[in-house]
């Protein structure tokens, strides 16, 4: 297992105390074959980063995770990604220079984008998934030391991620790139709907295994 770059400590923060509104359902709580689906994700990021944490929602349920995954919680519940990923960098600040972020409905993410995105780090601050005109901020690397500057901007009601890569010294990994080592930027692909979630199933071939908990 690899988690340094550059001789540099990286961990993992998977945020996952969103709503989950368009699911009506919890998507930590998504069956995908034998795992649920958190637990899919945090198994591909820590095969690459470590110490990996959640930030969750104080009241979600959660699956069964590995001790060693450890969990902090939102402050104020629903405010967003970037307060959540601050929470998450002073979690590991002790521990990690830099913490490779997730979302937790990713499932087909990769140890090679992972990876990839890590090596755009080098000596910037951040290196983010750029998509023509998107950004993908929930598929980045940060450096801990960036964790002041996103606090001061959430004292200052910024709260968009885009605007911290903006202000910092960043790196861009054009999904062009990605494309040669993830030509459908699987990776990439969230799973926000039902709809979403049987349309994987089905291309995955996981359908054959998986308990589906709700109908069709
Ligand atoms: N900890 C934390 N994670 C969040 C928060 N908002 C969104 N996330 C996570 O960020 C990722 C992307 O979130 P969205 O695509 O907006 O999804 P969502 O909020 O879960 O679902 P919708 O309610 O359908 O928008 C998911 O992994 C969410 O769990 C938050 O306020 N706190």
């Amino acid at each position: 297992m690899s988690n340094t770059n550059n001789q540099i400590q990286v961990g993992g923060i998977i945020l996952c105390g969103g709503e989950s509104l368009r699911m009506n359902y919890p998507k930590v709580l998504l069956p995908l074959g034998q795992e649920l689906m958190l637990q899919r994700v945090i198994r591909i990021v820590s095969e690459v980063v470590s110490p990996v944490i959640i930030v969750a929602s104080r009241d979600q349920e959660l699956p069964e995770i590995p001790d060693s995954i450890r969990v902090v919680y939102d402050v104020n519940p629903g405010a967003g990604p970037l307060p959540a990923i601050a929470l998450g960098l002073r979690e590991l600040e002790r521990d990690c220079q830099a913490a490779f972020v997730s979302a937790c409905d990713t499932p087909l993410i990769h140890k090679d984008m992972i990876q990839a995105i890590l090596s755009k780090l080098a000596e910037h601050d951040l290196a983010m998934v750029r998509e023509g005109q998107w950004y993908h901020p929930l598929a980045a690397v940060y450096r801990t030391s960036l964790v002041e500057t996103i606090e001061e901007m959430l004292a200052a009601r910024i709260q968009r991620p885009i605007d911290l890569a903006e202000r910092v010294n960043s790196a861009f990994l054009d999904v062009e790139e990605l494309r040669s080592i993830d030509p459908q930027l699987h990776g990439l692909r969230n799973i926000n709907t039902r709809e979403q979630y049987f349309e994987l199933l089905r291309e995955t071939g996981l359908e054959a295994t998986t308990r589906v908990p709700f109908d069709r």
